[in-house]
């Protein structure tokens, strides 16, 4: 068997598309949509994702709002910078670009933005709306991941799906988005903690791997069909994106997203639809 593509250029652009319509009408009423982004120190990861993050605003018609600081930044100042961007009205949504450079304490910048304007879902109260099933912004990966699932005509219902990783991005909301009722899926967390990985991972109709953990998922490990998304983000000496799943999992998967190419197009468009929608909550 060779798995199919999940394939997160073509799916990105076809939310996008749709979103350029929803701009142009926000437009109409009046209302320009801004997504902000605030980076800080000079990763070479981040600055690309940002940057595209930015291309993607100027294709469907958003503005942006770029805020850069550098490595050296203390908490105060990046806290000066988030209050800025709670009070100005061109400001939709923005995010802070994770992870910030060591010292600095993350959680309690998530705190301080104004949760109306958190474009990530990752303030405290988005991700306690989540938990308590309220309508909130959802976290761009985890929510990207079940739209391109959608988008393949993967089953979601009644899977046994297995989460790899326990980060505040991705391992930890996506379980609970897969639980919701609209999903009803059944999820297994596993973590550097968990005894015998591949055990869980032969029982899983969809793997969710976001260990970064280079290759750490191999064929062996997979149930043949089975929906392989691959987060993980590790770089060989070239620089170049090596996964968590091992490119031997073609031959037995039903599914797979290629890494680059799957879910890191649909983290940045699912990025959009959270700013676009709440720049409609706005216009009423
Ligand atoms: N504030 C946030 N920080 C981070 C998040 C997040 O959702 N919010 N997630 C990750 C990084 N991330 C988003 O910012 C991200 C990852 C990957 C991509 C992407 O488009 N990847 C391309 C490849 C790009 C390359 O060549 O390096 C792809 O997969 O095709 C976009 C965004 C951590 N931080």
């Amino acid at each position: 068997m060779t798995a199919q593509i999940l394939d997160g250029k073509a799916t990105a652009a076809a939310i996008k598309s749709d979103l350029t319509a929803r701009v142009a009408a926000l437009k109409e009423k009046g209302v320009t949509p801004g997504l902000g982004t605030i980076l800080v120190g000079d990763d070479p990861g981040s600055q690309k994702y940002v940057a595209g993050k930015h291309r993607d605003c100027a294709q469907v018609g958003i503005a942006s709002i770029q805020r850069e600081l550098p490595a050296t930044a203390t908490q105060e100042e990046i806290e000066a910078v988030v209050r800025e961007l709670n009070e100005d009205p061109a400001c939709t949504g923005y995010i802070v670009q994770l992870p910030l450079p060591k010292g600095i304490d993350e959680n309690r910048i998530l705190e301080l933005m104004d949760p109306a304007k958190d474009a990530d879902g990752l303030h405290p109260m988005n991700l306690g709306r989540l938990v308590l099933n309220e309508p909130a912004p959802l976290p761009c990966t985890p929510n990207g991941i079940l739209s391109l699932l959608r988008a393949h005509g993967v089953e979601i219902k009644g899977a046994e799906v297995v989460v790899v990783g326990r980060g505040v991005t991705i391992g930890r909301p996506m379980p609970l988005l897969l639980t919701r009722r609209s999903e009803n899926a059944t999820v297994t967390q596993c973590h550097t903690g968990t005894r015998d990985l591949s055990a869980h991972l032969k029982r899983a109709d969809i793997i969710v791997a976001a260990a970064g953990s280079p290759h750490l998922i191999g064929a062996e490990d997979v149930k043949p069909g089975a929906a392989v998304l691959d987060v993980g983000v590790s770089r060989n000496a070239e620089g170049k994106i090596v996964g968590d799943v091992h490119p031997d999992v073609t031959e037995v998967a039903g599914w797979i997203s290629p890494n680059p190419g799957g879910v890191g197009p649909m983290t940045r468009a699912q990025l959009l639809v959270n700013v676009v929608e709440a720049a409609e909550r706005s216009a009423g």
